[in-house]
C-alpha cells in the first residue's frame, strides 16, 4: 500500500505529481497564517507531511500517531520541534543549498535599494517631485568598495560575500560562533566579534538562523554600536532583531536606512511603523521566491520525503 502523504502548502502540479508516483496525496494547501486546525483531520493517517512554515511540535504529533517523515522546503526550520520529532522516532528534512543564489539576489536588491534610496526615490518620483534637477537631498550612498559585515556566515552569506565581494569590490567581515575558512580563503572575509562587526560595517546583514541564541541577536545596544551612516539588512528571520528598537534606530536616524525580507510578525501588518518610514525598503518574505527556486526546493523536499519513507537517508536530514 502507498504510504499517506499530506502537503499543507501550495505546491506546482510536477511536485504533486512526482508525489503521487510513490505516496496517496492529500493535498490541504492553506495559507501561512491560518493555524492548521483545518488541517488536523486528515494528519490522523499521515504518514508523510511536505510542506513549510507549520508548527511541528508535540501537540500535532501527537494528533499524527502515523507520522514518519516531515519534510520542511525551507532552509530555516525553527517551525520544527526537533526534539520532540526525535523522540518519536519522525524523519525531519529541510531544503538548504538550492536557494542560495537567489536569497543572495534578494540581499543585493535591499543593499542597493537601501543604500541607493531606489524605493523612497521611486516613490517620489511617481508623486511627481521630480521638477528641478536632483541636488543632495536625493542622493544615496554607495555600496561598493563599502564594508559589508554577515552576521551568519553560512550558505547564503557566502553567496552574498561572492557577490559583495567580487562584484562591488566590497571589504567582507562576518561573525559566527566558528570560523568559516572559505569565506576567508575566497573573499578575503575577516572574522570580527559581533561589537567589532556593527561597528566598522557600513551594511550589516542578518543571516543566522533562528533560534534560543540569535533571538533579539540585534538590539538596542547593538544597533547603537553601528555607524550613522550604517544601514541594516535583514534576511533572515524578523525575531533575530528587537524590531521596536530597530523601527526607533531608523526613526531616530541612529542608523542611515534598514532592507528588510523578514519581519516579527508576518503578514506585516499594515499599521507597522516600518511602512511610514522613507528609510526602509521592505519586502514581503520573498528571499527564494522565484518560481525555478521554489520549484527546486519543492522537488528537494520530495526527494527527502521519499527516502525517509523508503527507510533511506535523506539528503537533508535533521533527525
Ligand atoms: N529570507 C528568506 O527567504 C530566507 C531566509 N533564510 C534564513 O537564513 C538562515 C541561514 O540559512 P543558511 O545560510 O542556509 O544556513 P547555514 O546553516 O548555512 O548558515 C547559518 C550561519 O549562521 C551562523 N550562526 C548560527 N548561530 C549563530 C550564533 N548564535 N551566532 C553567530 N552565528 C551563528 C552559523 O555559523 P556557526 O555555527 O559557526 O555559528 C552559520 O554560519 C536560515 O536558517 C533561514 O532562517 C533562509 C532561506 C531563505
Ligand atoms: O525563509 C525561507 C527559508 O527557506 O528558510
Amino acid at each position: 500500500m502507498k504510504p499517506k502523504v499530506v502537503v499543507y502548502r501550495k505546491v506546482y502540479d510536477e511536485v504533486l505529481e512526482r508525489l503521487a508516483e510513490a505516496c496517496e496525496v492529500v493535498y490541504r494547501p492553506q495559507p501561512r497564517e491560518a493555524d492548521g486546525s483545518a488541517l488536523y483531520e486528515a494528519l490522523g493517517e499521515a504518514q508523510g507531511l511536505l510542506g513549510s512554515g507549520l508548527r511541528i511540535d508535540e501537540a500535532l504529533l501527537e494528533r499524527s500517531p502515523q507520522l514518519r517523515a516531515v519534510a520542511n522546503f525551507s532552509a530555516g526550520y525553527e517551525n520544527l520541534d526537533l526534539e520532540a520529532l526525535q523522540r518519536r522516532g519522525v524523519t525531519a528534512t529541510n531544503t538548504p543549498g538550492v536557494l542560495n543564489d537567489t536569497v543572495a539576489d534578494c540581499v543585493m536588491a535591499l543593499m542597493l535599494a537601501a543604500g541607493r534610496r531606489v524605493s523612497e526615490l521611486d516613490r517620489a518620483m511617481r508623486a511627481g517631485q521630480w521638477t528641478t534637477s536632483i541636488d543632495e537631498e536625493w542622493f544615496g550612498v554607495d555600496v561598493h568598495h563599502r564594508t559589508l559585515g554577515i552576521i551568519g556566515m553560512g550558505e547564503i552569506g557566502q553567496a552574498v560575500a561572492k557577490r559583495a565581494r567580487l562584484g562591488f569590490d566590497m571589504r567582507i567581515v562576518y561573525h559566527n560562533r566558528s570560523r568559516n575558512e572559505t569565506a576567508e580563503q575566497r573573499y578575503e572575509a575577516q572574522w570580527l566579534s559581533l561589537e567589532a562587526l556593527l561597528e566598522q560595517s557600513d551594511y550589516v546583514c542578518m543571516l543566522t538562523p533562528l533560534t534560543p541564541q540569535t533571538e533579539r541577536m540585534i538590539g538596542a545596544a547593538e544597533l547603537a554600536c553601528m555607524k550613522p551612516t550604517g544601514i541594516f539588512l535583514n534576511a533572515s528571520r524578523g525575531r533575530t532583531v528587537d524590531e521596536a528598537a530597530l523601527i526607533e534606530a531608523l526613526r531616530e536616524r541612529r542608523i542611515l536606512a534598514a532592507g528588510l525580507d523578514v519581519f516579527e510578525q508576518e503578514p506585516l501588518p499594515a499599521d507597522s511603523p516600518l511602512l511610514q518610514l522613507d528609510n526602509v525598503v521592505c519586502v514581503p518574505h520573498i528571499g527564494s521566491a522565484t518560481h525555478e527556486t521554489r520549484l527546486a526546493m519543492q522537488l528537494l523536499s520530495v526527494r527527502n520525503l521519499l527516502d525517509a519513507l523508503r527507510g533511506e537517508t535523506p539528503p537533508n536530514r535533521l533527525v
